[in-house]
């Protein structure tokens, strides 16, 4: 079996991109291989990359070290594989550093081991995945470039569509790195949107992960069929279908979804914490993560749920997994009831912390009116838009979203 080390030299040989490995995102060095005969391949790599201005080729790589395993098998994308050397060094700074410390504690007491234990944090604070530095003295022309496509294409999406038009326009899409919250109070299609948003995602080539507190994995597969398929779920359930209705169902279920997997996790108990939600992040690699009930999620710190420390623990764990993760991270959580005033739904009504109104990048709002089927949707609070509501109809026979007509420049 091959290393994760080897992985990353293979990677590097095999497509000839060391950018990828060496810059700014993954900032790996020789220092992140442990093993003496991989650090020595890939020294070599980047002295001939400074005497050539490319890598090696495999069979330059062969010549020089005929042992070095290649494998065109990788466990996982690369950017997995740079996360996993990361942490891997990271792990040795802090086993190295803890029996420094405990010896030293033996020896001279906690005044001999308090420098070390402070140096050892120090480096395994900078070695953390996310803690890159970038140079903004120095980078302008990279962003001008960032700029220029943003000038040459206005308007364009950044990121996953939400599957609402009025939301793509506020938002430009679910980015890498931002946390979205959706709230409303009971009942108020939460769930039905974000289960929208999940199929916007997946159309759109992204690999959803889906963890939900609320419903059990067969309602929400029923949901989604419905809205498939245009039949109502309810139906689906009782089986009073008629035959148009399962010819539609028939259509939109005999064929896979699409080459991608969408997964649903019913593996709640390993999902309940930050730290099971990131094992979840590690072994599927979704490229967007959605968790429908984010206040059942249980605080590893404070070891509570649903209290306002745990609350505020939550929303700055899931912020920090969008960040780690460069996914977006997409959550569902109640509003109370008495935390609506005359305004009707606002960023306070999510009650118990101000955490998730200051941790997201978007918050919206569902709320019913007093049209049935007829909601309200709103951007309660954005990182890079005004707030702003729109209404949306959500109608379950058929089942179908219809939005208010947009009258911003739609992005498509
Ligand atoms: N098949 C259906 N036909 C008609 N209405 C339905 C159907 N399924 C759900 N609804 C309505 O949709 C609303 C619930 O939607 P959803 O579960 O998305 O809300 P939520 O805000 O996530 O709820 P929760 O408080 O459980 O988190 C309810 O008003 C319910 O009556």
């Amino acid at each position: 079996m091959t290393s994760i080390e080897e992985e990353v030299i293979s990677y590097v040989a095999l497509t000839g991109d060391l950018d990828t490995v060496v810059g700014q995102a993954g900032g790996i060095t020789t220092d992140h291989f442990l093993d003496p005969e991989t650090r020595k391949v890939f020294s070599s790599i980047l002295a001939f990359k400074a005497d050539f201005g490319e890598p090696p080729t495999p069979e330059v790589i062969h010549r020089d070290h005929p042992n070095f395993p290649f494998s065109e098998d990788s466990s996982g994308p690369i950017e997995y594989l740079l996360r996993e050397l990361h942490e891997q060094r990271r792990r040795t700074i802090i086993d190295l550093g803890m029996g420094a410390v405990g010896e030293a504690l033996d020896r001279g007491g906690s005044e001999a081991a308090l420098p070390l234990l402070r140096m050892m944090l120090a480096q395994a604070t900078t070695a953390a995945v996310g803690s890159r530095e970038v140079d903004y003295a120095a980078t302008g022309a990279q962003r001008l470039d960032v700029y220029r496509q943003a000038r040459d294409n206005p308007g364009e999406l950044l990121g996953i569509p939400t599957g609402f038009k009025f939301l793509d326009a506020a938002t430009l899409g679910i980015q890498p790195q931002q946390m979205i919250v959706l709230t409303g109070l009971a009942k108020s299609c939460k769930t039905t949107v974000m289960l929208g948003m999940t199929r916007s995602a997946y159309d759109y080539g992204a690999k959803p992960l889906l963890v939900s507190f609320e419903m059990p994995y067969q309602e929400i597969a029923r949901r989604l069929d419905g809205f498939l398929a245009r039949v109502n779920p309810k139906k689906l359930q009782t089986g009073q279908i008629s035959a148009k209705e399962w010819r539609q169902l028939e259509a939109a279920l005999t064929d896979p979804l699409g080459e991608q997997p969408y997964i649903v996790t019913e593996d709640r108990a390993g999902a309940m914490t930050i730290a099971g939600l990131q094992t979840k992040i590690d072994q599927l690699s979704p490229s967007v993560i959605f968790v429908d009930g984010a206040y059942f999620l249980f605080d590893e710190i404070s070891r509570e749920s649903q209290t306002p420390i745990a609350l505020t623990n939550i929303s700055r764990g899931l912020k920090r997994l969008a960040l780690n993760n460069d996914i977006p991270v997409v959550v569902t959580t109640q509003s109370l009831s008495h935390k609506v005033g005359a305004k009707g739904l606002t960023v306070n009504s999510l009650g118990y912390t101000s955490a998730w109104g200051q941790d997201a990048d978007l918050v919206v709002g569902m709320e019913a009116t007093d049209e049935d089927f007829i909601y309200r949707m709103k951007v309660l609070a954005s990182r890079n838009a005004p707030p702003q509501e729109h209404l949306i109809s959500i109608s379950w026979e058929p089942p179908q979203f219809e939005e208010a007509e947009v009258e911003a420049d739609l992005p498509y």
